[in-house]
């Protein structure tokens, strides 16, 4: 029973998977349903937050959209989350329903537990998770590690108890799921869209529904009101991290080590004015090949142009379009985030984009 507990969604997903664009979508058609939003990014540029206070929804207007940058929402619960939350519900107007967006990087599993806390518990309850996929990214074997390579690392280094992260945290996400949108339908076929169907479904312990979408445009009555009460069911959902430690402690092992980011790292550019769009589009395209970049977005600043240029790319794939004027007190200038694998050379990255921006 859900009494009058406020609904609150729990949309997760890989970096790029298409997150906030679902979000910005949904809020254009919530059905008079006056959303509060939470969003939570990784990386030190709120990108997300901006993009999403840039669509004008009446019903989700700035004042209702709370950024959490200080790190991956799951290693945050107790010092940002639960605080936010909590000054949400203290709010005279009460949301219709409450939407949080995680970072990319975000296990859902802490966050949803979350819920269980005896001063949220009382008044919110988990409506859903939605786990959005990059199917295009999928069907590239984006999260199919080669596994014959991992092994090897493995047998060399005994300290390797991991599949890849990416892998990792990618089937976390989907075990944690209880509706599972297969977004970027367009980049693929049908029998392309239907091997992605398979792969994902034999990648999860449960058996979630999955709905296929372009540009995120999913009708706001199948995202909210799944009426899940998820926060109950989480162990059922454990991550590969959580079923680790359980067995090591089954056995009579010591695992000691706490879910972290250690495995991706993320850091920002800033490259001043862009020459020449085009080749500096053509030019990132390169170093995120280069340095295999996972996501890079952000805003850059043509001379003479007074809108600000948002930045996408997701691996390969590069999206930029002019989404407003820059406003009177803002410094015009391109701030990119790039986030990678924890290997990856931050200094030769920072000099290739700026390089890329003098053209
Ligand atoms: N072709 C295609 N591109 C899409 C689709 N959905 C989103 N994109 C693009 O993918 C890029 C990433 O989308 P976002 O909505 O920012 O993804 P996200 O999951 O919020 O990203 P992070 O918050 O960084 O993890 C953007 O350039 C989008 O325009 C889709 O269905 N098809």
């Amino acid at each position: 029973m859900q009494g009058q507990k406020i609904p609150a969604t729990v949309i997760t997903g890989f970096l790029g998977a298409g997150k906030t664009t679902m979000i910005r979508n949904l809020l254009s058609n919530a059905g008079g349903r006056k959303i509060a939003l939470i969003v939570n990014e990784f990386g030190d540029l709120g990108v997300d937050g901006e993009v999403l206070k840039g669509c004008g929804a009446e019903n989700c207007t700035e004042d209702d959209i709370v950024e959490l940058t200080n790190g991956c929402i799951c290693c945050t619960v107790a010092d940002d989350f639960i605080p936010t939350m909590e000054k949400l519900l203290e709010r005279d107007e009460r949301p219709d329903h409450i939407v949080i967006e995680t970072s990319g990087l975000a296990l859902p599993q802490p966050l949803v537990a979350a819920f269980n806390w005896p001063d949220i518990k009382t008044r919110v309850t988990v409506d859903g998770v939605i786990t959005v996929v990059d199917s295009a990214a999928v069907a590239d074997g984006r999260f199919a590690e080669d596994h014959d390579r991992l092994d090897a690392q493995r047998q060399a280094d005994d300290a390797l108890d991991h599949e890849s992260p990416l892998e990792e945290l990618f089937e976390d996400q989907l075990t944690a799921a209880d509706l599972i949108i297969l977004n970027k339908a367009d980049l693929l076929d049908a029998t392309g869209l239907e091997a992605v169907r398979e792969d994902i479904a034999g990648r999860s312990r449960r058996s979630p529904s999955m709905v296929t979408a372009r540009q995120g445009q999913v009708p706001s009555d199948v995202l909210l009101g799944l009426g899940m009460e998820s926060e109950a069911d989480i162990g059922n959902r454990k991550s590969h991290h959580e079923l680790e430690h359980e067995a090591a402690h089954e056995a009579g092992e010591d695992h000691h080590h706490d879910h972290d980011h250690d495995e991706f790292e993320s850091f920002v550019v800033e490259a001043g004015s862009i020459a020449d769009q085009v080749a500096f589009v053509d030019a990132l395209k390169s170093v995120i090949a280069e340095h295999d970049i996972l996501r890079l977005k952000g805003f850059a600043h043509l001379p003479g142009k007074p809108m600000r240029l948002v930045i996408q790319a997701v691996g390969a794939r590069i999206d930029s379009y002019f989404d407003r004027p820059w406003g009177s007190a803002e410094d015009r200038a391109t701030r990119l985030v790039v986030i990678g694998l924890h290997d990856i050379d931050q200094a030769a990255i920072a000099d290739a984009i700026r390089r890329a921006a003098k053209g």
